[in-house]
């Protein structure tokens, strides 16, 4: 069983330097002579984990309820999920099940498009609004390697980027993610609400979640014929306040809890919820933004599509003044969310520093 502490650990998702598109990961796995993953792939990794009981579920509707008793109650399990775990299983969102299913028919018919199609998506700089490929990564020790990955990101909010082709994929994401964007606005209210917060100054004025920005992405993990010798996607954290993913019924995320890797299971149409950096730094620590991977497997492909909700960029993001009141101190820097985003993950102060 790997221990955390000794995986390579990437803190939030910036590693995602330097770019590069020769040939999209999906041809290649294609290939019947694939027997072992190519050397620019590897990376040593230890894929088993434990597998918890279950993670915490959350009724979404019961947090929207005019019943004040439920309500509290889901708050309470809401609360203690973002501190226990960082994750947790949301049910009864109100998103169709359709509509998930339309969502990865579109991406898997992105992803089957010809490499000289998808090529002018090929990433140049990391806020180009549409890009695709897979990404050479820096370990722990600076060597490079590619991920056993390919990807679609898209900015969609303020501004909604989508290619054109497939036709299916624009009316399918800009749902998607309008559905998306208001349960993370509404998680985003429960917290508040579970905290004493005031709702309306917090969210609107301070995170700004009118203008809230939205990434979607694709993640494309075919069949690959050593598990051990590659990876998804290496330990990291997510930029943000929540994080939204679904998956094609395959398993592959893990989590990090109490230092050891858990698989991350999800019922069908559940939506996975992680806390992302932001949001703890904004709760001064109550939320916990935990580590997260992509391990692979040698026999069915695994497509997650993953929803990044953000507060607006133009927000500056610190531990809420109310709750730094309370704490006598702040345990994080302050920063607007969209200056440089490898600056963006929580830089924990020593909470010594603040008592
Ligand atoms: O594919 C997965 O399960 C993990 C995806 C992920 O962590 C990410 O895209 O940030
Ligand atoms: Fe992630």
């Amino acid at each position: 069983m790997a221990s955390v502490a000794a995986s390579a650990k990437l803190s939030s998702q910036s590693f995602q330097q330097p770019f590069e598109f020769e040939t999209t990961l999906k041809v290649i796995a294609d290939s019947s002579t694939l027997k072992a993953v190519p050397s620019k792939f590897n990376f040593s990794n230890e894929p088993t984990a434990f597998t918890s009981e279950s993670l915490p579920i959350i009724d979404f509707s019961a947090l929207i309820t005019s019943d004040p008793h439920q309500r509290s109650k889901a708050l309470h399990d809401l609360t203690g999920a973002c501190r226990d775990w960082g994750f947790f299983i949301l049910v009864n969102h109100g998103i169709p099940e359709s509509l998930m299913n339309a969502t990865f028919t579109a991406i898997k018919q992105f992803m089957s498009l010809p490499d000289s199609e998808k090529k002018q998506y090929e990433a140049k700089s990391a806020s180009d609004p549409i890009k695709c490929g897979n990404f050479n990564v820096a370990n722990t020790s600076n060597q490079t390697f590619t991920l056993w990955r390919d990807y679609l990101k898209l900015y969609v909010h303020p501004e909604f980027h989508c290619p054109q082709q497939p036709q299916l994929l624009r009316e399918v994401v800009l749902e998607y993610t309008e559905r998306t964007r208001k349960l993370a606005s509404k998680l985003t209210e429960a917290v508040c609400n579970a905290f004493e917060l005031d709702e309306h100054y917090y969210v609107d004025e301070v995170l700004k979640m009118g203008s809230t920005f939205q990434l979607f992405a694709a993640n494309y993990y075919p069949p690959c014929p050593q598990p051990d010798q590659a990876i998804g996607i290496p330990p990291h954290t997510d930029h943000g306040l929540f994080t939204f993913l679904i998956h094609n019924g395959v398993a592959g995320l893990q989590i990090e809890h109490e230092g050891k890797w858990f698989n991350a299971d999800s019922p069908q149409n559940s939506i996975l919820v992680n806390v992302a950096d932001q949001l703890e730094i904004f709760t001064n620590g109550r939320c916990k933004s935990v580590m997260h991977r992509a391990v692979v497997n040698s026999e069915r492909e695994r497509i997650s599509i993953v929803v990044a909700n953000g507060p607006s960029g133009e927000a500056v993001i610190g531990p809420a003044a109310a709750l730094v009141e309370k704490d006598g101190g702040a345990m994080y820097d302050s920063m607007k969310y969209e200056d440089d985003p490898d600056k963006r993950s929580k830089a924990v102060h020593d909470p010594k520093e603040c008592r």
